[in-house]
């Protein structure tokens, strides 16, 4: 089973600034953790400790059983490749196909030689189709990434980072570019993903109402430190407050209210989505 563990992960950049103070927390296979918290409070860097694109100053990042935390070389490297990422702004080679787009996520599986020359085999092929299926994309196989909407681009992203068989997602605003109803189908999509395949996911939010209603758990970072960790129903006015602090808060429910009517599940069963 896929777990993820953190353990007094911290981090201080050069400049002095420390952006985690001793974060722990694990996330079981299969569950969807939304990291909320305001401007600042580290949860980029949280993710990118996780990758290993920022080096962790101290402390552990366990995925089935190796620190992440301590490898170089070509070791993170094969550690890199049991991560699956999703990229707010989708991160596709845009002159490519979308079949192309996916099945660059087993680059680092293939040789150098068969992935100069784009040759793939049989099984990921296969694996692609049934994944531009899942994510509602088969028609378009043929299509270059750059004649897609966003919400198509986000597709093919998830279904990218399917395509390497991750043993843990890691999600940095998945919907920051998309309009409201695309979002949820995006949340939706990433979730039934994550459940189906007992995959671990650390989802990135900037929006406490789709965080609240797509994910299994809300941990709430604030000045580099946990403050908040329980459910989405958990986040209570007093809680937001402690993550958000009161000004910033009231202002980003009105906001929300406004951007995203209604959102409710009659509303979405409604939609079919
Ligand atoms: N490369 C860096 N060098 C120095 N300080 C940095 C660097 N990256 C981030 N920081 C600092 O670390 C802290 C956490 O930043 P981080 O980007 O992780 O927050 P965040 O929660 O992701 O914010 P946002 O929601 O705005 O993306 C901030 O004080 C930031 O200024």
């Amino acid at each position: 089973m896929n777990v993820l563990k953190l353990d007094k992960l911290s981090k201080t950049y050069a400049t002095g600034d420390t952006a985690l103070n001793q974060v722990s927390f694990e996330v079981p296979a299969g569950q969807v953790l939304g990291l909320i918290g305001p401007s600042g409070a580290g949860k980029s860097t949280l993710i990118r400790c996780i990758n290993r694109l920022v080096e962790p100053t101290a402390g552990s990042i366990t995925l089935g059983g190796t620190d992440l935390a301590q490898l170089q070389g070509a070791a993170l490297r094969r550690a890199r490749r049991r991560i699956g990422m999703i990229f707010q702004e989708y991160a596709l080679v845009e002159r490519l196909t979308v079949m192309e787009n996916v099945l660059s996520g087993r680059l680092g599986y293939v040789s150098l030689w068969r992935s100069f020359l784009r040759r793939y085999s049989p099984d990921d092929v296969s694996k692609a189709f049934s994944l531009l299926e899942q994510v509602g994309l088969s028609q378009h196989y043929n299509k270059r990434a750059d004649a897609l909407s966003g919400g198509q681009r986000q597709r093919v992203g998830i279904a990218r980072a399917l395509e390497q068989d991750p043993e843990l997602l890691l999600v940095d605003e998945p919907t920051a570019s998309l309009d409201p109803k695309t979002s949820r189908q995006i949340m939706r999509l990433i979730g039934d993903a994550c459940r189906e395949r007992h995959l671990p996911a650390i989802i990135n939010i900037h929006d406490v109402m789709l965080a609240q209603q797509f994910t299994d758990r809300i941990i709430g970072l604030r000045a580099g430190e946990v403050v908040f960790d329980g459910p989405p129903s958990g986040l209570t006015d007093e809680v937001l407050t402690r993550i958000y602090g009161d000004e910033d808060w009231t202002r980003m429910r009105g906001e929300e209210a406004g951007a995203d009517e209604p959102r409710t599940p009659a509303v979405d069963l409604a939609e079919g989505i």
